[in-house]
C-alpha cells in the first residue's frame, strides 16, 4: 500500500519540503479556485434553503415593517416638535407621543421576530450544508482526502460553510432589507421636502462609493489573511500529527521556523486588514457629517423662507441617521460577496469531487439464478491505470472459490492493496470486471456490497470511544454480549480485555492511543469478525501480532471458511501461505504465480452446468 511518505512526497507536502537543507521552507499553498459570483453561489446553494424560504420571507417582511414603523416614528417626531414643542402645549404632546411609543414597541418586536426568523433559517441552512458536505466527502475515495491537508478540509467544512450561509440566507435577507429601507426612508424624506431629500440622496452615493472603494482594497487583504490562516492550520496539524517523529528527529527547530514563517504572514495580513478597517470608520463618518451639515444648512435656508418647519428639519436629520447604515451595508456588499464567493468556490471544489464509485443506475439482476449463490469471487481481465505511471494492476484474472482462504503476497508496490480497494469498491477497474456470487460488483447497491464484503484495513482505525463502541462500529443493531464475546475471543482481544481498566467500557483515546498497536489490531479484527458478510478481506492483519497470535488468527479464519465465508488475506508473511487454499503472488501489477492447494474448494463458476453464467 502506498505509504504516508509517498502520498506526502507526491503532494509536494510537508516532509518532502522539510527534508531540504534550506531550513524553514514553507509548503506552497494549492492555488485558490476562482471566486464565484453571488448569482453563481445562489444558483448552487439555493436548493438547500428549501423549507426555510418562508422563514426568510417572514424575516424580510418583519424588517420592512420595522422600517415603516421607524419612518412613522420620525414623522411623529416632526409633529411633536412643530406642535407640542413649538407651542409649548402639553395637550398636543400626549396623542403623538402615545402613538410613537406603540410604533416603537412594534418596531422592536418586529426587529426581534425578524432576527429570530433569520437566525433560525441561517442556522438550519448551515447545519444542512455542513451535513451535505460531510456526507459527500465520505463518498469520495479515501486516498483523495488523504492527499489534502486535513486542516484545510476542516476549515472549508467549518468556516467556508458559514460564509456561504451568509451569502445565501442571512446576507440575502439583510441586503434585501437594506435596499427596502433605503427606498422607504427615501420616500418618507421626499414627502417632507423634495429638495432636502435630493441632498440626502446625493450623499448616499458618496457613502456607497466610499465603501466600494475600501472594499476593493480590503478584499485583497482578506484573501491573504484567509490563505495565511489555512497555511497556519495545516502547519499546526502536520506538526501535531507527526509529533513523535518531530521529537525523535529533533525537528522542533525546523517546526518552529516553519510556524514562525506562516504566523508572520498571518500577522502581516491581519495588521493590514486592521489598518484598513480603522480607516473605514472615520472616513464614513466624515462623509456622513458632510451630508448632515449640508442638510442643516439648506434646512436653515428653507426654514427662513417658510418652506420647512424645525420639526421637518429634525425629521430629515433623523432620516439621515437611519439611512446611512443600510447604505453602508449595501456599499460593503461587494466585500461580503467577494470574500464569501471565495469561500463558496473552496467549498464547491470539495463538493465537486467525484465520488470514488457510483451506485449502479439500474440495479436489475441479470444472473437471476445465482443471486443467492455462494460468494465466489471472479476477477476478469482487470486493469487499474495510473496516469503517467505503469498500470497498478494489468489484465489480472483470478477465481477465488466461495469458502476459500486466499492469500495475496508479493513485494511492496505489487498491487495487493489496489486489489483490496477493488474488492470493497473503493474504486472501479478501468478495464475488466469483478464478480461476486456471479454479479458484477457495479451492479450491486453499494450498501449491500459493503455489508457483504468486510474489509479489515491495514491501519486499525479507532474512534475516540469505548472498546465496545469500536468493536460494534458499523453493526446496525446492538449485537448483544454473545456475538461480541465470540468476536473478541476469535480475534484474541479477550486476552487483554480483562486487564483494561473498564474492560469493554474502556475509552480508547484519540486514534486508540490508550492501547498498544497489537491491541488495536485485535480490536479491529474483532470488529471485522462481528460483521456477517460472506467475504472477509484482510490487508496485512498479522502486522503487530506475535507469531502465536498470527497462528490463532489463521485458526479463526479457517473456522470462517468452514462456515462458507470467503477470506482474502494480504500478507508479507510467507510462513502463513501453507495454510491457504490459494496463494496469489503478485508482481508489478500482474499475477506472477497462482498456487492452488489440492483441497481448495471449487469455484462455482467452474462447476459443470454453470457455464452459461460466464456468458451472462
Ligand atoms: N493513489 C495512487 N495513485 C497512483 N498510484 C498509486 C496510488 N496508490 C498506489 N499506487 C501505485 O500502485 C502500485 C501498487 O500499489 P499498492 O499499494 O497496491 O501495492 P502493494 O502491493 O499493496 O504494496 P505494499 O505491500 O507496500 O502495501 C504502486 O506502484 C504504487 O506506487
Amino acid at each position: 500500500m502506498s505509504t504516508l511518505l509517498d502520498a506526502q512526497a507526491e503532494a509536494g507536502g510537508h516532509l518532502a519540503v522539510s527534508a531540504g537543507p534550506a531550513g524553514p521552507a514553507v509548503t506552497d499553498e494549492p492555488p485558490e479556485p476562482p471566486r464565484l459570483s453571488w448569482p453563481q453561489v445562489l444558483r448552487r446553494f439555493w436548493p438547500l434553503t428549501a423549507g426555510r424560504r418562508l422563514a426568510m420571507a417572514g424575516a424580510l417582511l418583519c424588517f420592512t415593517l420595522a422600517v415603516v414603523a421607524d419612518a412613522i416614528g420620525i414623522e411623529l417626531l416632526s409633529t411633536l416638535i412643530d406642535g407640542a414643542v413649538e407651542n409649548a402645549d402639553l395637550d398636543q404632546f400626549w396623542h403623538p407621543a402615545a402613538i410613537w411609543a406603540v410604533v416603537t414597541l412594534a418596531a422592536a418586536a418586529l426587529t426581534y421576530a425578524g432576527s429570530v426568523l433569520t437566525a433560525s433559517a441561517s442556522e438550519r441552512f448551515s447545519r444542512r450544508l455542513r451535513a451535505h458536505t460531510h456526507d459527500h466527502l465520505l463518498t469520495v475515495a479515501p486516498e483523495e482526502l488523504d492527499r489534502r491537508a486535513l486542516g484545510d478540509v476542516l476549515s472549508r467544512v467549518v468556516d467556508d460553510t458559514e460564509d456561504v450561509e451568509h451569502l445565501t440566507v442571512s446576507g440575502a435577507v439583510s441586503t434585501a432589507g437594506s435596499a427596502l429601507a433605503v427606498v422607504i426612508f427615501g420616500i418618507a424624506a421626499w414627502r417632507q421636502s423634495w429638495m432636502l431629500a435630493l441632498v440626502v440622496l446625493a450623499a448616499a452615493p458618496c457613502v456607497w462609493l466610499l465603501n466600494r472603494w475600501l472594499t476593493g482594497r480590503t478584499h485583497a487583504v482578506s484573501m491573504r489573511t484567509r490563505v495565511a490562516h489555512g497555511a497556519l492550520t495545516s502547519t499546526l496539524e502536520q506538526s501535531f500529527t507527526n509529533a513523535a517523529l518531530v521529537q525523535a528527529y529533533n525537528g522542533r527547530p525546523a517546526e518552529r521556523r516553519r510556524l514562525a514563517a506562516v504566523s508572520g504572514r498571518l500577522m502581516r495580513a491581519r495588521l493590514r486588514q486592521t489598518r484598513l478597517a480603522a480607516v473605514q470608520g472615520p472616513l464614513t463618518e466624515l462623509v456622513e457629517t458632510a451630508g448632515l451639515l449640508a442638510v442643516i444648512g439648506i434646512g436653515v435656508i428653507n426654514i427662513a423662507t417658510g418652506d420647512l418647519t424645525v420639526g421637518g428639519l429634525l425629521a430629515f436629520t433623523a432620516y439621515l441617521t437611519f439611512l446611512y447604515p443600510p447604505i453602508t451595508a449595501l456599499g460593503q456588499l461587494g466585500l461580503v460577496a467577494s470574500s464569501s464567493g471565495t469561500s463558496a468556490a473552496r467549498l464547491v471544489e470539495l463538493l465537486d469531487l467525484e465520488p470514488a464509485v457510483r451506485e449502479a443506475r439500474s440495479l436489475v439482476v441479470h444472473d437471476r439464478e445465482i443471486t443467492a449463490g455462494p460468494a465466489g469471487i471472479a476477477i476478469e481481465g482487470v486493469t487499474v491505470r495510473s496516469p503517467g505511471r505503469p498500470d497498478r494492476l494489468h489484465d489480472v484474472s483470478l477465481r477465488i472459490p466461495a469458502g476459500a482462504l486466499a492469500m495475496v503476497t508479493g513485494p511492496s508496490g505489487a498491487g495487493k492493496s489496489t486489489l483490496v480497494e477493488l474488492l470493497v469498491r473503493f474504486r472501479d477497474p478501468d478495464a475488466g470486471r469483478i464478480r461476486l456470487g456471479g454479479r458484477d460488483l457495479r451492479d450491486r447497491p453499494l450498501g449491500e456490497l459493503r455489508n457483504e464484503v468486510t474489509l479489515l484495513p491495514q491501519e486499525p482505525f479507532m474512534f475516540d470511544e469505548t472498546v465496545r463502541d469500536n468493536i460494534t462500529y458499523g453493526v446496525p443493531e446492538d449485537p448483544g454480549t454473545g456475538p461480541i464475546s465470540l468476536a473478541t475471543r476469535d480475534s484474541g482481544a479477550a486476552e487483554f480485555l480483562d486487564r483494561l481498566p473498564d474492560g469493554l467500557a474502556t475509552q480508547v483515546g484519540q486514534r486508540g492511543r490508550a492501547l498498544s498497536g497489537g491491541q488495536r489490531q485485535r480490536i479491529a479484527l474483532a470488529r471485522a469478525l462481528l460483521r456477517e458478510g460472506s467475504v472477509l478481506v484482510l490487508d496485512e492483519p498479522t502486522t503487530g501480532l506475535d507469531p502465536q497470535a498470527a497462528q490463532n488468527l489463521i485458526g479463526t479464519l479457517r473456522l470462517l471458511t468452514a462456515r462458507g465465508r470467503t477470506v482474502v488475506l494480504v500478507t508479507h508473511d510467507l510462513g502463513l501461505t501453507r495454510y491457504a487454499d490459494q496463494v496469489i503472488e503478485m508482481r508489478a501489477g500482474r499475477v506472477h504465480r497462482l498456487t492452488v492447494s489440492p483441497d481448495a474448494p471449487a469455484h462455482p463458476l467452474d462447476r459443470p452446468g454453470t457455464q452459461q453464467l460466464k456468458a451472462g
